[in-house]
């Protein structure tokens, strides 16, 4: 329609103005001419918003325009009618660019502009081609013949430029052009390549293949890498080649040839393999790799990660590491492990982690920043190794070199190092120390006879059946064969070394049953030294210890010896007074005696102490201030205290029943009995048990009992009081005197400790502290009494400072209870 809008005059005049214009291009057309025609229609591509199909479109364009250019050349013909094209060449007659111009009006208000179909083929590496399609004003085509254009654009000169390999071949397969690079490669010139097909140029093989590939490109429509090989070059240098292919269709989606370009691509090829090899090394490396972003989030692990951790990359990516804390480490590690990651670029040490099922291991681990050009942190990577079987091997070679391999006891060195540690600490506290030293009794005859694996075999059962015998405080350690040694830190005197030797004892009361189940029966003799007395060091210790097991061992075997001779002498009596209280108690050799208590105004009697004896058929009488802190102190005074109690009941009632008067029976309670839970539900049932009122029983706590919980003791004591009995405080004013505690509670009596009676009222100390146990006893409005009252002054001065009652020789000493007769008034002869 446009076409028709303009008379064939006009267009014969433009076609006439072309014609020179081209003729003139033909010579002059410059670089800049073209780049500026290029540029505007561009800028006018990307104004109509064109689309990648259309840029796609010119390119085909071009390349038809100089098809048609050539074709019309070939067969003579200038021009069309509507679109002229011109080849542009250089000076040498080589093409440079085809052009075409449509001389159609597309403004008819401003004839003086024509479309212009400029294809201008530009040659660079990624093989694009611009096709230009412009509106040029005619007066601009005057700057052709402008005298100042003087570079030609040689757009052969321009391909020939490149390295790569660079053809045209139209649909037939016949080549149409290509650059100098094509012609060194094939060694052969344009003209030989020109005008032939593949089939001409190669062998049938290699032409089949290259015919596939244009194909191939032609299916796809789009670019494709048709292949990839390694290749030698001219200079025999082996180079990576890179050919891609593609199709050339005309405006009308007609396809018009393939064009290919075969490149070196080494470098990418080289790149390539490093990034493969990178990539490679990153997922196969042994050490956990993990990346993160500047905040922190973790943007990439490897495989090690996962086999480590446990974490598949899907549930940790985006999340950050501490998802992996074990939280061994405190705040301050992290603190730190961020201030010199952030100074210094770089982290280096050993951090704790915990794997997705929950265990946690160590890792060695180095952490660095990665820095952009700019100095600012972009990543962290952290690449660590799980070093937990290198943990263990350390342990184990700490092991060896500390513990005993067939025990697993400490050995010598160990055992050494931690008494010089407890010497330290002992010596600061002020605090006594024991070293045991501990031989078995001929196990010399074991191993001879039984063989040295059952010798093993019976050292392994012992170190376990002495390690559960001893406190968890107490070290035990293998010295060497058969000699064991233990320290017992903190100990007080000798009793608790002497009861420590007991368990020790005990241990041996087993036979050991071998596997074949044949059963051996060992003793064992040890020596004691004690610190600070016996030595002062390690060494000395050790050795004073066994100079005693071997006096031990002289004395008799099965035997122990301290290293002095007196504290001998003091353990071995203890240690039998012990064996003979298991035995006293067994055959049930304690008996009760009890002291009449009288009031001192009129003394006439209103109670009995109940005291404990103990006669031993070999020790004879033992005195209750003996065996009772003994009785504590090896857990025997609970059970002992119950029977007390039991059997005065009893008395009690037996009394009252035969008709025997007396106020209450009272009955001496140990402190670590009466801060047992159930010790008021005890005194309960032994009253329901025995039948006694309640309102006949009265107790002596002594105020030490207070030192435990005290909250506790006075609610107990309340609950007592509640139930009927009595409540005196023993031995007043020589423990635990709290008077704030004192007037919480709920007692009856307060008794004046025998060692205040005592010489009074000669002595003006005792004298003052019994009268002032009075007034505060009677102001708390207590009944207060007196023991140990073994003469008349002595009870006088109580008498006349207030005391209202008393016990001791003076009346009577404690009796048994037949003896008691003239303190036992019978109801019908009771005074009013
Ligand atoms: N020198 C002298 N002593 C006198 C006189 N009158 C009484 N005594 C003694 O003074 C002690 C009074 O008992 P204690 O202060 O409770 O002191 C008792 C008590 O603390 C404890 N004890 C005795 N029997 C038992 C018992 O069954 N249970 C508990 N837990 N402790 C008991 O043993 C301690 C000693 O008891 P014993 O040897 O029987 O000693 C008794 C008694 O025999 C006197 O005029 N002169």
């Amino acid at each position: 329609m446009l076409k028709e809008a303009i008379s064939q005059s006009q267009l014969r005049e433009w076609q006439q103005e072309i014609n020179d214009i081209s003729a003139e291009f033909r010579l002059t057309i410059t670089f800049n001419q073209i780049n500026t025609a290029v540029h505007r229609l561009e800028d006018l591509c990307i104004s109509q918003g064109a689309t990648d199909r259309t840029r796609q479109q010119h390119q085909i364009s071009l390349l038809q325009y100089i098809n048609v250019a050539i074709n019309n050349e070939h067969q003579g013909n200038t021009a069309k009618v509507d679109i002229y094209h011109q080849l542009i060449r250089d000076s040498e007659g080589h093409i440079l660019a085809a052009l075409s111009f449509s001389a159609v009006n597309h403004a008819l208000d401003k004839p003086d502009m024509f479309q212009a179909l400029s294809a201008i083929q530009i040659r660079i590496a990624d093989m694009l081609s611009s096709a230009i399609r412009t509106y040029i004003n005619s007066s601009d085509l005057g700057l052709k013949h402008s005298p100042g254009i003087t570079h030609i654009v040689d757009v052969q000169a321009f391909i020939n430029a490149f390295d790569e390999h660079i053809w045209i071949k139209n649909t037939h397969g016949i080549y149409i052009g290509c650059n100098k690079s094509v012609e060194r490669a094939w060694r052969k010139s344009t003209d030989q390549i020109v005008g032939k097909s593949d089939f001409d140029l190669f062998d049938q093989r290699t032409a089949e293949a290259f015919v596939e590939g244009d194909k191939l490109a032609i299916e796809t429509g789009a670019t494709v890498v048709v292949s990839e090989c390694e290749e030698v070059d001219l200079n025999f240098n082996k180079v990576w080649l890179e050919t891609i292919k593609a199709p050339i269709y005309d405006a009308q989606n007609q396809l018009l040839g393939v064009i290919g370009m075969t490149r070196n691509i080494a470098k990418h090829k080289e790149a390539e393999e490093q990034l493969i090899l990178a990539a490679n090394v990153f997922q196969n490396a042994v050490e956990g790799v993990v990346i993160t972003d500047s905040d922190g989030n973790i943007t990439e692990i490897n495989q090690a990660f996962t086999d480590i951790t446990g974490y598949s990359r899907e549930e940790v990516i985006g999340r950050n590491p501490s998802m992996l804390s074990s939280g061994r480490h405190p705040k301050s590690f992290f603190e730190r492990l961020w201030n010199t990651l952030l100074v210094q670029g770089k982290w280096h040490g050993e951090i704790w982690n915990r794997r997705k099922y929950g265990a946690i291991f160590p890792q060695s681990i180095t952490i660095s920043a990665v820095f952009d050009k700019q100095n600012i942190i972009q990543y962290y990577v952290a690449v660590f190794a799980d070093i937990s079987a290198q943990k263990q091997n350390e342990e184990k070679l700490k092991n060896l070199a500390y513990f005993d391999a067939l025990t697993q006891l400490p050995n010598r060195m160990q055992f050494m190092s931690l008494v010089e540690q407890e010497l330290n600490h002992s010596n600061r506290a002020k605090k006594q120390l024991a070293i045991l030293f501990l031989d078995i009794d001929f196990f010399k005859h074991i191993n001879d006879s039984l063989g040295h694996v059952i010798g093993d075999e019976i050292l392994i059962e012992l170190a376990k059946r002495l390690s559960y015998a001893l406190s968890d405080f107490d070290v035990l350690a293998r010295l060497s064969g058969d000699e064991f040694v233990v320290m017992l830190p903190s100990i007080m005197g000798t009793d608790s070394v002497t009861s420590s030797i007991d368990k020790i004892r005990s241990v041996f009361e087993r036979p050991f049953i071998l596997d074949n189940a044949q059963s051996v029966r060992l003793t064992a003799s040890m020596g004691v030294a004690i610190y600070p007395s016996d030595g002062d060091d390690h060494d000395s210790l050790l050795r004073n210890a066994d100079a005693a097991m071997h006096r031990a061992k002289l004395d008799g075997r099965n035997n122990y010896a301290f290293y002095t001779e007196s504290m001998t002498k003091q353990a071995v009596a203890q240690l039998k007074l012990q064996t003979a209280m298991h035995q006293a108690i067994a055959n049930d050799d304690f008996y009760l005696v009890y002291q009449p208590k009288l009031k001192l105004d009129d003394l006439t009697p209103c109670g009995f102490e109940a005291l404990m004896r103990w006669h031993d058929p070999i020790l004879g009488d033992i005195s209750p201030g003996e065996f009772i802190p003994l009785a504590e102190k090896i857990g025997l005074i609970w059970g002992m205290g119950l029977w007390v109690l039991k059997t005065a009941c009893l008395q009690g009632v037996e009394w009252l029943t035969q008709g025997k008067t007396f106020e209450r029976i009272s009955v001496n309670v140990a402190s670590l009995q009466i801060q047992r839970s159930d010790f008021v539900e005890q005194v309960r049932r032994i009253l329901l048990e025995t039948g006694l009122p309640a309102k006949h029983l009265e107790l002596e706590v002594t105020e030490s009992c207070m030192m435990h919980d005290p909250e506790a003791i006075i609610r107990d004591l309340k609950l007592l009081g509640a139930m009927g009995i009595a409540l005196s405080i023993d031995d007043f004013g020589t423990g635990y005197s709290s008077l704030n505690y004192l007037k919480k509670l709920p007692i009856d009596k307060l008794k004046i400790d025998q060692s205040f009676v005592r010489d009074i009222p000669h002595d003006s100390n005792n004298t003052a502290i019994a009268k002032a146990v009075i007034a505060l006893g009677h102001a708390l409005n207590l009944q207060i009494i007196a023991e140990g009252v073994e003469t008349q002054a002595q009870a006088d001065f109580l008498r006349a400072n207030g005391c209202d009652l008393a016990q001791g020789y003076l009346y009577s000493k404690p009796r048994l209870p037949d003896a008691l007769v003239d303190f036992l008034p019978l109801v019908a002869n009771m005074k009013p």
